[in-house]
């Protein structure tokens, strides 16, 4: 896409602005402000062409007006953006403002057990980024994005990983590739140059229970497991794929790697006439069988996905953000592992982000968003996103007669997709 002058930014700024007002009116809604705790207006829900199309254009005209030096100076020290808010969440600050009124930063210092001064700072940081506003001094209030993480804590487990466990890998990358510029190996990233361990992740997760419960707790977040942000991520999973039609009323399911057992629960309740078995780490299984409340049509099994598939003849093996954490060998690996197991028509489904190829998208928002989660797994596991033709190479070279075969997508989220890939169709 070309790039536009301040005319013709400031152009599409105003009508996409329009329409979205003019939106608001016919569905009755009040025009709602950053600062609004009850907002929910939903722009992308009014209309989300012009509601994407106005935010590209909107960071455009921003970065035309600062000029580049502004432009990189603020870029250069967002990790700012990422330290406050990650302190500010570890201390549970979100959850102790009161979502009506407001609060004394000396209090939430005395509740918390954070030095009031460095608390202070903290807020006053975040509210250049719309988070808290501080209606008088020394006093705190919400707004809507600070409200949404006092409402929404399953959200902010996620949150907390990713900004007080993950940031420091990520913030190592330029330092990693200096160590190893040319190395795809899964313990030379981020991880390792930030914490100087020779181990790859999931050991250095494994070595410190605290943390392995803080990842679980994440993973879980993330997907929704309690529904709120992160509830649209299971949702997908479990309604963008024809389960039933595809597999039958009684199909066997293995979901391999599936931690805690969130999907796979909301799997086993959602078709109670099938059998759902969540394969992964022997440390993972134990804390996730204790969990209550668990349907009867599912059960755990530890099992190293680098090794040979015990469970043979199931009617699908379903894969959710696993190939993702590794880098093209070990990936190869983890599905020719699946193999000998497999019966003909047996279906491989791996739920992964799509990632686009060199094409630009319409927004460059929407691509950014993606190529974070890709330098994400850069940074933790030396691993990547994929695109539609890396998975179809996957799954061909991981067994000639595992073919790719489709990919699910659910309307309104062109990110998330499931990749179908059927063994041994014709026989
Ligand atoms: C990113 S999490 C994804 C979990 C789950 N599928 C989901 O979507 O939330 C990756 C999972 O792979 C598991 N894992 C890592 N190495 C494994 C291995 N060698 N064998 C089995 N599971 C493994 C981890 O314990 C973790 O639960």
């Amino acid at each position: 896409m070309a790039a536009r002058t301040l005319e013709e930014l400031s152009e599409i700024v105003a009508s996409g602005s329009e329409r979205l007002s003019s939106g608001l009116k016919t569905k009755g809604l009040i025009s709602p402000t950053v600062y609004d705790v009850e907002n929910e207006v939903n722009f992308e829900k009014i209309d989300k062409d012009a509601a994407i199309e106005l935010v590209d254009a909107a960071r455009e005209l921003e970065a035309l007006v600062m000029g580049p030096s502004k432009w990189v100076n603020i870029m250069a020290l967002i990790y700012h953006d990422a330290s406050s808010l990650g302190t500010l969440i570890e201390f549970d600050i979100p959850a102790r403002v009161p979502l009506e009124g407001t609060i004394k930063i000396a209090q939430l210092a005395a509740e918390s057990g954070l030095l009031e001064d460095k608390l202070t700072r903290f807020i006053r940081y975040a509210s250049t980024n719309y988070i808290f506003r501080e209606p008088e001094p020394g006093v705190v209030a919400h707004t809507a994005t600070s409200a949404l993480l006092a409402r929404d804590t399953q959200f902010c487990t996620f949150l907390q990983w990713v900004l007080v466990n993950i940031a420091s890998i990520e913030t190592a990358i330029p330092s990693a590739c200096r160590k190893w510029p040319l190395s795809e190996k899964t313990n030379e990233c981020g991880l390792n140059a930030a914490f100087g361990t020779d181990d790859m992740f999931f050991p250095w997760v494994n070595a410190d229970p605290e943390r392995l419960r803080r990842f679980d707790r994440a993973m879980a977040g993330f997907s929704g497991e309690g529904g709120g942000e992160g509830g649209r991520h299971q949702l997908f999973d479990v309604e963008a794929y024809p389960w039933s039609k595809e597999l039958g009323p009684n199909a066997r399911v293995v979901d391999v790697g599936g931690g805690s057992g969130h999907v796979g629960k909301a799997l086993a309740l959602k078709y109670p006439g099938f059998k759902v078995t969540i394969q992964d780490q022997p440390e993972t299984v134990k804390a996730a069988e204790k969990k209550e409340g668990l349907p009867s049509n599912l059960d755990f099994q530890a099992h190293n996905f680098f090794s040979e598939q015990t469970l043979r003849g199931a009617d699908a093996y379903f894969l959710r953000h696993i190939l993702h954490d590794w880098p093209h060998a070990e990936a190869v690996s983890i599905l020719r592992g699946l193999v000998p197991a497999l019966k003909p028509g047996a279906r491989v489904l791996v739920s992964e982000f799509l990632m686009p190829g060199a094409e630009r998208g319409p927004s460059l928002l929407e691509d950014k968003i993606i190529r974070q989660m890709d330098l994400q797994m850069m940074g933790v596991y030396n691993a990547k996103e994929r695109t539609a033709e890396d998975f179809a190479a996957l799954f061909s070279e991981a067994d000639e007669k595992l073919r790719f075969k489709a990919k699910y997508q659910m309307e309104g989220d062109q990110k998330g997709c499931i990749f179908e890939a059927i063994y041994d169709e014709k026989n």
